[in-house]
């Protein structure tokens, strides 16, 4: 299979979209460490996983992504166990404008951090194998999102990321491909919380549901499958898949050439 011998690392692997995209994974040959703040349902999880892959096909490692000490210890202990990291699902995120600080700390500070600290053992000059560093942004990383505007605010800061990285690595030669994947609605916990999430816009709750109406919601297993295109070829980097109902489409973005003035 194709992703044979490759070593994936997940964030937020215990439920919804990280636990689709450790199954697709596993189900395309990888060996998958999992990261999760939810013990518990990592846990569960990983027993799960045993019985159909076999023990030695994942690990389960508690971690906080806003914590630099935990995302230290689970790639040190990744590199000790499996000998490398070749896939970084950056995906733990919470979609919360009650607590924006802790949303602005976990869905960008912390999906910086732990793609810093990945690169610390993926990248080529650094005496790593490089890879691919896949970014889960979100629609609201596209375009606004009214009811949730600092969660809009850290998901256009993914794709940003995203993006300069992925110039950054080709011109430095890091061996990494970083790309962003966005989806729109999914069928997640988190988006079933969203309601009692919205703070100060609860007032525009029933306009987001009677959006997610009108453009209906994704299985996760389908953004499992775009996660899963973003590994394999080659040619993405710096892209943002936007992913629909409607089908998908990797967005074009304006380019600025740097020219003097008149
Ligand atoms: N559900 C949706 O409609 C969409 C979600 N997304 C993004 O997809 C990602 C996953 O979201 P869902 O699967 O929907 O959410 P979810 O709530 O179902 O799962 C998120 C997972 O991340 C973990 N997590 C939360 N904070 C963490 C932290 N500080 N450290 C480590 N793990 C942590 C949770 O324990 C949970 O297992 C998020 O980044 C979210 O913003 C993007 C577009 C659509
Ligand atoms: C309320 C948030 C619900 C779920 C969280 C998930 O991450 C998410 O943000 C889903 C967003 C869905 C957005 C749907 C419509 C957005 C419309 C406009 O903001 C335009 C957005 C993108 C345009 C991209 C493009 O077509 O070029």
């Amino acid at each position: 299979m194709a992703l044979n011998g490759k070593i994936a690392v997940v964030t937020g692997a215990a439920l919804g979209i990280g636990k689709a995209m450790t199954e697709i994974l596993l189900q395309n040959g990888a060996t998958v460490v999992l990261l999760d703040v939810n013990e518990a349902a990592g846990k569960s999880l990983k027993e799960a996983l045993d019985k159909q892959y076999g023990r030695e096909k994942t690990l389960f490692l508690n971690c906080d992504v806003e914590s630099e000490e935990h995302i230290k210890a689970a790639f040190q202990k990744t590199v000790e166990t499996f000998g490398g990291i070749d896939i970084l699902c950056n995906n733990a995120g919470i979609l919360n404008e009650r607590t924006w600080e802790k949303m602005i700390s976990i869905n960008l500070v912390g999906a910086i951090r732990v793609a810093y600290l990945a690169l610390q053992h993926m990248n080529k000059l650094a005496g790593g194998r490089g890879g691919v560093i896949v970014n889960t942004a979100s629609m609201a990383g596209l375009g606004p999102l009214m009811s949730c505007p600092v969660y809009t605010a850290t998901k256009h800061g993914v794709v940003g990321f995203t993006r300069a990285m992925a110039a950054a690595s080709t011109a430095s030669g890091y061996g990494i491909r970083f790309n962003a994947l966005c989806p729109g609605f999914v069928q997640t916990d988190l988006f079933s919380a969203i309601p009692s999430n919205l703070g100060h816009y609860s007032h525009l709750a029933d306009a987001t549901q009677q959006m997610a109406d009108m453009m209906g919601t994704l299985t996760v297993s389908l953004v499992a499958e775009c996660l899963l295109e973003l590994v394999n070829d080659e040619t993405k980097n710096g892209e943002a898949l936007l992913v629909t109902t409607n089908g998908n489409k990797y967005i074009t973005f304006p380019v600025f050439t740097l020219s003097r003035g008149p």
